[in-house]
């Protein structure tokens, strides 16, 4: 069963950045969804971050697997992830590239002379979403009661573990399995997700995993806005106030294909998640002891690629 969801919608611009945390805040406890809108990155560089990702999967695939996925970067090809373990299927009916921070030099590039401008519309468009994720997040800390600059002041964001996922979900490639989605139910493993598509419709979000049989429900895409979601990290320093919620792509009819782009914001490798102040009391302890983000992304990826 599916509605389409009307989703908050969240101004990054607006000078009131009470009611805008305000917002936030409803927002995050409703949903872990919102729209955000004037962001700052250009419509245009997002248009060529399509333009260019679509180039790259459009390459045979000999040339797309010389960058097969090391260290968490380049290519995955189809059926080779699968966001839902529990699911027994071979994998999720999608391609996927992984652009990490940039500091750490580890990125793999498709040749120059095959795609130009990819690199350097791939890093503009990093540092870009990376800046807006950024002023989110101050946002977001005064949503939680906390200061401004608390998630920088506790090393989120020295060296964030920041990655660009470019997705294409070729159509439904292999009919013979009702199982297989284009990306399986899960949760995100960061801080906050910005997510951009191409407009096709197929992303959907279930607000209550609890709840059988799950309702599912449409997130249609909103021109020029971030789809953004709370991530397992954020709703782990939250003590579930900010909730991670569960969302899937479903598959695509034969002779369609969507692709999107996720910019997962995680933090720096070091940071220790603990439980916030302003969401834990005696009535309500944590609920997970401190962790070191590395230490639980490493396990998380464990199980999705396993
Ligand atoms: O492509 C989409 O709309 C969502 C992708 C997603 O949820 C993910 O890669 O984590
Ligand atoms: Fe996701």
């Amino acid at each position: 069963m599916s509605d389409a969801l009307q989703l908050p919608v969240v101004d990054l611009s607006s000078p009131d950045r009470l009611s805008t945390a305000d917002s936030i805040r409803q927002a995050c406890i409703d949903h872990g969804f919102f729209y955000l809108v004037n962001h700052g990155v250009d419509e245009d560089l997002v248009k060529k971050v399509f333009e260019q990702s679509g180039k790259f999967f459009s390459l045979p695939i000999q040339d797309k697997m010389k960058l097969a996925r090391k260290n968490h970067r380049g290519y995955t090809p189809l059926y080779a992830e699968k966001l839902d373990p529990t699911l027994i299927t071979k994998g999720d009916s999608k391609e996927s590239f992984y652009i990490g921070p940039p500091h750490e030099n580890l990125n793999q590039w498709p040749l120059q002379e095959d795609l130009p401008s990819w690199r350097s519309t791939m890093e503009t468009y990093y540092q870009k979403v990376l800046s807006a994720g950024t002023k989110l997040l101050s946002v977001i800390a005064l949503s939680l009661k906390l200061d401004e600059d608390f998630f920088e002041k506790v090393g989120t964001l020295n060296e964030p573990y920041a990655f660009i996922c470019l997705l294409h979900y070729p159509g439904d490639l292999d009919s013979s399995s009702d199982d297989i989605y284009g990306a399986s139910a899960h949760s995100d493993y960061g801080m906050i997700t910005l997510l951009a598509t191409d407009g096709v419709p197929g992303l959907q979000i279930c607000r209550d995993k609890s709840k059988q049989p799950q309702v599912w429900e449409d997130v249609p895409s909103m021109t020029g806005a971030f789809i953004v979601n709370i991530g397992d990290t954020m709703e782990r320093w939250t003590n579930w106030l900010f909730r991670s919620t569960l969302h899937r792509v479903l598959p695509l009819p034969p002779s369609q294909e969507r692709y999107s782009v996720a910019f997962f914001l995680n933090p720096s490798k070091d940071c220790m998640v603990e439980c916030l102040e302003s969401c834990c009391s005696e009535a309500c302890p944590p609920r997970y002891p401190p962790i070191k983000f590395i230490d639980y992304l490493e396990e998380r990826l464990r199980v999705t690629y396993s």
